[in-house]
């Protein structure tokens, strides 16, 4: 029988499938007198690949904070597995921009740490996962940006998330560096039917790696955009580029709306 995992990847409406895994229900974040998140509501179901896009400043990485413990919504339920977020949670991992490796450790310590026995057998599959089983021992300081960036998701996926957040995780990654990193992103996710929610400025990654994608704007979620594309995809399709046009349009609107705004004051 058909799994859940592959209807979802078939592109079968979710809502059919089952229900959520993760529920944001009329979260709200403010800091001070600035209310940088109003009223998300959003549903993510189990298996699923999500991405959220949306000008800087919009409230991206305070979202997924929240989704990851680091901080508490002003209103509103994180909801994980049927039950309220209060905190961090062992099922759910984070990686951020930077990979926040500690340079006093070797790359070998650095994916175990955390982990409450010794785990160096589980960090050397975990560093093979991401290929870079080689350099166990050395330290962080004399690795590529790339090849911290591996370090730092073999860490993440030692835990052995069912939820994995990534905060812009290829932001300063060359753009050769990354597309192979969304590959690997791409093939882990796969393999070890994780969900996923990926913070990230380039719509064409969102496009590429995601289910869905997420438009922010003013603290709304103002488009929930499916894509129903095979994988891996073709980023010089027809259907492709047609989706991509989309979602870029919808992110111009608003600088058009903007200018115009500015022409006329
Ligand atoms: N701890 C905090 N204290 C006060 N203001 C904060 C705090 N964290 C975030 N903010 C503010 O909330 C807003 C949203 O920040 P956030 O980092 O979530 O944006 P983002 O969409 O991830 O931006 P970028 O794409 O530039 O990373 C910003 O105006 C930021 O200054």
């Amino acid at each position: 029988m058909e799994s859940t995992l592959s209807k979802i990847r078939s592109g079968l409406k979710l809502s059919q499938v089952e229900k959520a895994f993760l529920q944001l229900q009329y979260v709200k974040k403010s800091f001070g007198q600035q209310n940088v998140l109003d009223d998300i509501n959003l549903s993510i179901h189990k298996g699923e690949f999500v991405s959220i896009v949306g000008k800087s400043g919009c409230g991206k990485s305070t979202l997924l904070r929240l989704i990851a413990g680091l901080d508490v919504a002003s209103s509103g339920e994180v909801i994980f597995n049927k039950k309220k977020l209060e905190n961090i949670h062992p099922d759910i991992r984070i990686m951020f921009q930077n990979g926040r490796l500690l340079p006093w450790k070797t790359v070998l310590e650095n994916v175990g740490l955390g982990m409450k026995e010794s785990s160096n057998e589980k960090a050397f599959k975990a560093l093979s996962q991401v290929q870079l089983e080689s350099r166990a021992n050395d330290w962080p300081s004399v690795l590529s940006g790339g090849q911290k960036q591996r370090v730092s998701l073999a860490r993440a996926l030692i835990q052995e998330p069912s939820l994995l957040l990534l905060d812009e995780p290829l932001g300063a990654l060359d753009a050769l560096t990354r597309l192979e990193m969304q590959q690997l992103i791409e093939n882990l996710w796969i393999e070890k039917e994780i969900t996923a929610l990926l913070v990230t400025h380039d719509i064409e990654e969102a496009v590429a790696l995601s289910d869905r994608v997420i438009l922010i704007e003013n603290g709304k979620i103002v488009l929930d955009q499916s894509i129903h594309l095979s994988r891996p995809r073709n980023r010089t399709s027809q259907a492709f580029t047609a989706v991509l046009d989309k979602i870029l349009k919808r992110v111009m609107n608003e600088k058009e709306e903007k200018i115009s705004n500015i022409k006329e004051a």
